[in-house]
């Protein structure tokens, strides 16, 4: 991934996430480019109107045709080919895999809805993809696409300072992510596992692993359903056990 399209009516909500965290560092960086669309830009008449009361009545307005087909159109006559992708509650639900994918692609453009939605007709003609983030409205995609955004961005080679803990992170092989502890060593009255201040990084790693998967098993069944046990995971389980009954 090395550049992100956004078409949206609230650029500036888009922009103010360039300064923030390890995302925020990698566009700053230069390492991810990110370009906002307004497609108010890309109006024809003197009130520079993007939406239209919805044929058939009912409330709420839609987003015309129109200004939003000549704002893709320039969208996509720059730079490589990439999917256009619709956020909105219809579409894929984003998951690891999804972020995955995405991550694999050199571009992303990131159509964001207001209103009560688009015409159907940009849909049909400008549209490669619908993604969602959960099944829930928002009042316009910008949200999910500052999801979509950051769950992609920190997947890139480089982005986060350890490289590893991109790997670690819940979700990656179905488990959820394991507990984390800094200092102090005692905090009212509650102490970090020994296992953690004992500096022997095998066992740690093999309390880590155990801890996920105890806490997957807990919190979400679904989860080693679809990505069973593993063999070292396993062996990491019964070695501590082993080590506790020592
Ligand atoms: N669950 C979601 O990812 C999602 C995305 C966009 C949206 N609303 C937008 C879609 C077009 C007008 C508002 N609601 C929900």
């Amino acid at each position: 991934m090395r550049r992100i399209d956004v078409i949206t009516l609230f650029p500036e909500w888009v922009e103010s996430l360039k300064g923030l965290g390890v995302t925020g560092r990698a566009m700053a960086q230069g390492t991810i480019s990110l370009h906002c669309w307004n497609p108010r830009d890309f109006t024809e008449d003197v009130h520079r109107s993007v939406d239209d009361r919805p044929y058939g009545g009912g409330p709420g307005m839609v987003m015309r045709p129109e200004p939003l087909a000549r704002c893709i159109e320039a969208v996509l006559a720059e730079d490589i080919a990439a999917p256009v992708s619709f956020l909105g509650p219809q579409g894929r639900v984003l998951d690891h895999d999804g972020v995955s994918e995405l991550a694999g692609r050199a571009r992303l453009i990131l159509l964001c809805g207001r209103y009560e939605g688009v015409d159907e007709r940009v849909l049909q003609t400008l549209v490669d993809e619908e993604w969602s983030i959960g099944d829930y409205v928002l009042s316009g995609g910008e949200p999910a696409a500052a999801v979509v955004m950051d769950a992609v961005i920190r997947q890139q080679p480089g982005v986060l300072g350890h490289e590893e803990s991109a790997l670690r992170d819940s979700f990656v092989g179905g488990r959820l992510d394991c507990p984390h502890y800094t200092r102090p060593a005692s905090w009212r009255s509650r102490d970090v596992p020994e296992v953690l201040l004992s500096g022997d990084h095998a066992r740690i790693e093999r309390w880590r692993l155990a801890e996920a998967l105890h806490r997957t098993r807990q919190q979400r069944p679904d989860l080693l359903a679809r990505y069973p046990v593993s063999e070292v995971e396993r062996a990491a389980a019964k070695k501590l056990g082993s080590e506790k009954g020592a």
